[in-house]
């Protein structure tokens, strides 16, 4: 019997079905972030400012659409799956002078034709920051009229051209606005920065789209690089609008206070919200945008999207800028790490934890979640990646040395 054999009827003798298990999580598509590929930069800009930032200088990043997309491309060749590409407004591609204001499809169209060529669907994210009208950490919420509008259509540019990813690939474009408005020491005003928020969102979210081909995402933070005492778009407001008008709040795991855990807010965020969307990192110390590791928050995590039966409606997005290591290394990591925490509470007994929780049975409860972590959890998951025909094991590593070697270093 081979060793997958013998480890799927370990499974079965807790009751889990590994070959569902496999099959469900062959169908869930997680965002992958294009902006670990190139730090964040983006083609429209020469800086990355605006609240903010990589650390590191690993060789070899992309520096253009051409060597973004081969990275991309080598990247989803080793993941097990057909997925998503999340993309930011910056990297538009077109030879034109357009500014963030203007941009159109037209313009991200070659993404469109890559998606089509990978099989992949799209996500999408207004720009607002690495920008002159950014650079003082007030977007939406600014004094100025003037760079209030100008955000305002630009994020209203988005949502066009999120409906138009939804429309060419027939997978619907999560688009998600995040900002970096706050303040830097105690503000004197908290109230007046938030009612203008309030009403540039209201502006933006005037056009209405097929919700098949685009769903709305606001993305909140607790505090920033140079907004440390203050952001105008808090978890509570972005919670708040977000139940009013019928949009998904977006939890990013790194923007709550150390002790706060995104896994415990996601039975209450689905227990009002039809939909959910995540922004998948690792704050170490603080929003350090660390590259994900199969650590027990993310096991968590994991397992309550799968227990909350929630993979069918949640946007999973990665969201992690790791500029000191091997850029398609940092992503096929991470999405495989997703995808391991995913298979690992797919295959977590969770209706029969359920059952002994509510018998106050917690001493079994205890014991039997302390053996499920020496099941052969890894026997599954190389016959996963079999089946996918990607690389087993680390066998991917050696792939991405040799890309390094004869591309990587030679840009
Ligand atoms: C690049 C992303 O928009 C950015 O990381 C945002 O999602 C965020 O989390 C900012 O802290
Ligand atoms: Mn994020």
């Amino acid at each position: 019997m081979s060793r997958f054999e013998e480890a799927k009827e370990k499974y079965a003798s807790i009751g889990v079905d590994v070959d569902k298990a496999l099959d469900t999580l062959s169908k869930v598509r997680i965002s992958m972030h294009c902006w670990q590929g190139d730090d964040v930069l983006g083609f429209d800009s020469d800086s990355l400012t605006g609240g903010i930032a990589t650390t590191g200088n690993y060789p070899g990043k992309a520096t253009n659409p051409d060597e973004l997309m081969a990275d991309i491309s080598k990247a989803y060749s080793l993941i097990p799956g057909k997925h998503k590409l999340n993309l930011h407004a910056s990297y538009r591609i077109t030879d034109e002078k357009v500014d963030r204001d203007k941009i159109e499809p037209k313009h991200f169209s070659a993404w469109v034709d890559f998606a089509k060529q990978e099989g992949i669907g799209l996500d999408f994210n207004p720009t607002l920051f690495s920008h002159e009208k950014a650079s003082e950490n007030m977007t939406l919420s600014h004094p100025d009229k003037n760079i209030r509008d100008f955000w305002v259509e630009h994020c209203k540019a988005s949502r066009k051209i999120a409906d138009y990813f939804g429309k060419e690939l027939g997978i619907t474009a999560l688009n998600n606005i995040w900002i970096p408005d706050g303040t830097k020491d105690v503000p004197g005003d908290r109230l007046t920065p938030r009612a203008r928020l309030k009403e540039s969102l209201d502006e933006i979210f005037t056009v209405k789209y097929d919700k098949q081909n685009i769903a709305d995402a606001i993305e909140g933070k607790v505090f920033g690089i140079g907004v440390e005492s203050y952001t105008v778009g808090s978890h509570e407001f972005y919670m708040n609008y977000a139940a009013k008008n019928n949009l998904m709040c977006l939890l990013d795991t790194g923007h709550y206070h150390p002790t706060e855990v995104v896994s415990d807010k996601i039975s209450s965020m689905l227990l009002f919200n039809d939909q959910l969307a995540l922004h998948v990192s690792r704050p170490v110390r603080w929003d350090s945008d660390h590259v994900i590791k199969l650590d027990d928050e993310l096991k968590e995590l994991a397992k309550e999207l799968v227990a909350c039966n929630a993979l069918n409606h949640v946007f999973i997005g990665l969201d992690f800028f790791d500029a000191s290591i091997n850029r398609i290394a940092a992503w096929v990591i991470g999405m495989r790490n997703m995808q391991k925490a995913l298979l690992l509470g797919l295959l977590t007994p969770n209706t029969q934890l359920s059952k002994m929780q509510d018998e106050r049975n917690f001493t079994e409860l205890l014991a039997t979640m302390e053996e499920l972590k020496t099941l052969p959890f890894g026997d599954i998951w190389d016959h996963f990646c079999e089946m996918m025909n990607v690389p087993v094991g680390k066998d991917w590593f050696k792939i991405v040395k040799e890309y390094e070697k004869d591309v990587l270093l030679k840009r």
